[in-house]
């Protein structure tokens, strides 16, 4: 996993003070990885649009034409001058190096954006507007520097950004790139070193990307092993049947040894599934609130105050009975509305979906605060995952998984990991990670993905 950090500059000021670098040589080190970029990817006589705005961003940008000049067709643009002290050093530099400077943006083959970086302060005026607006319109490669223009300091997004295809982030990665707002916007992300590698230039951080290499399958290493080895799960199936039989099956295709559906009804129930009418004598994991609708307070009661590793889900975030297990070791996995239902119980905020949405790494960390031993998973483009102060970020979804069923695909897979003996956050992890990895491996078109090729593709991995 790598780290996310909520700010630079700190790292920046951290790098001048204990390693005597300056400025201009963090800020040519961000240039040179933008001029390698284009190198790498491109030929030598296509057009470069760069477009810088006044701050370091924009120097970012102005130095960038100039290890490009003469190789490339460099077009640069400034359209509101230069404030910075080093924008206004590399502006002499460009000047005496003979760099025309263009009046407008035009026709190019790739396009890169230096605007706004980590410095936007305040809402873009109309004229910025319009020009990323016209700078997205343009049909060329589009590049941006530290992070596209128009993305504020929390990943919130008031009017427009700047549409990259990549985001060139520089010294580490930052918060800002991964709200469900930045997804449609950042497109592939690299990092630059600044001047030291990226493991010198970080310190501490209780953020984390999640790679493809962090997810933890459950494979069976044990010769010596019967179905109670890999533990025995027991699905609350409630009003909407159909949610606890999709969590029960892909549970079992994520390896538990058994699992059974609590219901007090007849039920459909694929052969290899059990049905019961309580918890089973030996069994190590519990998934209730999908599909619940209607319940016996007693029952729930009793299932939430017992000690089995529980994952929690979907209409349990809007009862009072949640807050008796929010002192063990849970795995809740809401969706936005249910967290807000879920923020207003614990009286933490009382705030609708778009305030999240702005803000979601401020309200889980919030939660997780409050309730250090629970393990949230927040839903979303940006999976987000919460215990205590740490927050584990799985960027791999896509809107293949926009559908109903696939969240509780998802809980069977958590509940599938918790009756092997995972930890909660081990099972939020690989679950979460397997989830979305599978949904990406699926073949046919983006839109078609039912839970079932789910569970098949996660059979796969
Ligand atoms: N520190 C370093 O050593 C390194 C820094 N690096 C680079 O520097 C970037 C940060 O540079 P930065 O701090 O100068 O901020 P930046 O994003 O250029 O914008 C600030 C200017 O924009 C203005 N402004 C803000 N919002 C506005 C709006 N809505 N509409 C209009 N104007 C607005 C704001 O105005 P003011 O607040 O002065 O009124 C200010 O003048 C960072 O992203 C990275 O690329 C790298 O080279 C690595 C080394
Ligand atoms: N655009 C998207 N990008 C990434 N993941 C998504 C996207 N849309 C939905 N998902 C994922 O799909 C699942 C949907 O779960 P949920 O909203 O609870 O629906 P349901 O319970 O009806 O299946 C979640 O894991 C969510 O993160
Ligand atoms: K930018």
């Amino acid at each position: 996993m790598q780290k996310i950090f909520y700010e630079v500059n700190s790292l920046d000021k951290r790098c001048y003070e204990k390693f005597a670098l300056t400025e201009d040589i963090l800020m040519e080190h961000a240039s040179s990885s933008m001029a390698s970029y284009i190198e790498n990817n491109f030929e030598n006589d296509k057009t470069v649009l760069i477009v810088c705005g006044v701050g370091n961003n924009g120097a970012d940008g102005i130095a960038l034409a100039r290890l490009l000049y003469s190789r490339f067709n460099v077009k640069l643009y400034i359209p509101y001058g230069v404030k910075s002290q080093m924008a206004q050093l590399q502006l002499k530099r460009v000047n005496l190096i003979g760099i025309d400077i263009v009046e407008e943006i035009c026709q190019c083959d790739i396009v890169v954006d230096c605007l706004f970086g980590s410095g936007l302060n305040k809402d873009l005026d109309k004229s910025s507007q319009k020009l990323i607006e016209n700078l997205n319109l343009l049909d060329a490669f589009k590049i941006a520097c530290d992070i596209p223009s128009g993305i504020s300091s929390i990943g919130e997004i008031t009017t427009v950004a700047f549409n990259a295809d990549i985001t060139i982030t520089m010294g580490a990665l930052k918060v800002s790139l991964f709200s469900d707002m930045a997804k449609d916007y950042v497109g592939k992300i690299e990092v630059s070193n600044l001047g030291v590698q990226r493991e010198i230039y970080e310190e501490d951080s209780t953020l984390f990307l999640l790679d493809k290499e962090d997810m933890k399958l459950p494979f069976r290493d044990k010769k010596d092993a019967h179905k109670g080895t890999y533990g025995h799960l027991n699905v609350v199936a409630g009003s909407k049947k159909g949610a606890g039989v999709i969590a029960a099956k892909a549970a079992f295709g994520f390896g538990a040894g058994l699992v059974s559906v609590i219901c007090h009804e007849c039920i459909d129930l694929p052969y290899h599934i059990m049905q019961t009418h309580k918890l089973s004598e030996n069994c190590t994991a519990i998934a209730v609130g999908m599909g619940l609708g209607n319940y016996e307070e007693k029952e729930i009661e009793v299932i939430l105050e017992s000690n089995i590793p529980t994952i929690i889900d979907a209409d349990l975030f809007y009862e009072d009975v949640i807050l008796k297990a929010l002192d063990k070791n849970v795995v809740l996995t809401p969706h936005p509305k249910e967290f807000c239902a879920l923020l207003k119980l614990t009286g933490i905020a009382n705030i609708d979906v778009p305030t999240l949405q702005k803000d979601r790494f401020k309200y889980l960390s919030e939660f997780c605060t409050k309730y250090p031993k629970v393990v949230l998973l927040l839903k979303g483009a940006n999976v987000l995952i919460g215990q205590d102060k740490n927050i584990y970020v799985n960027s791999f979804g896509s809107a293949v998984l926009s559908k109903g069923g696939s969240g509780d695909v998802l809980s069977g897979l958590v509940a599938g990991l918790l009756t092997q003996g995972y930890s909660c956050l081990d099972a939020a992890i690989s679950a979460s990670l397997a989830h979305t990895i599978a949904a990406n491996n699926y073949k046919k078109n983006n839109y078609s993905l039912i839970p079932s090729d789910l569970v098949e593709e996660v059979k796969k991995l």
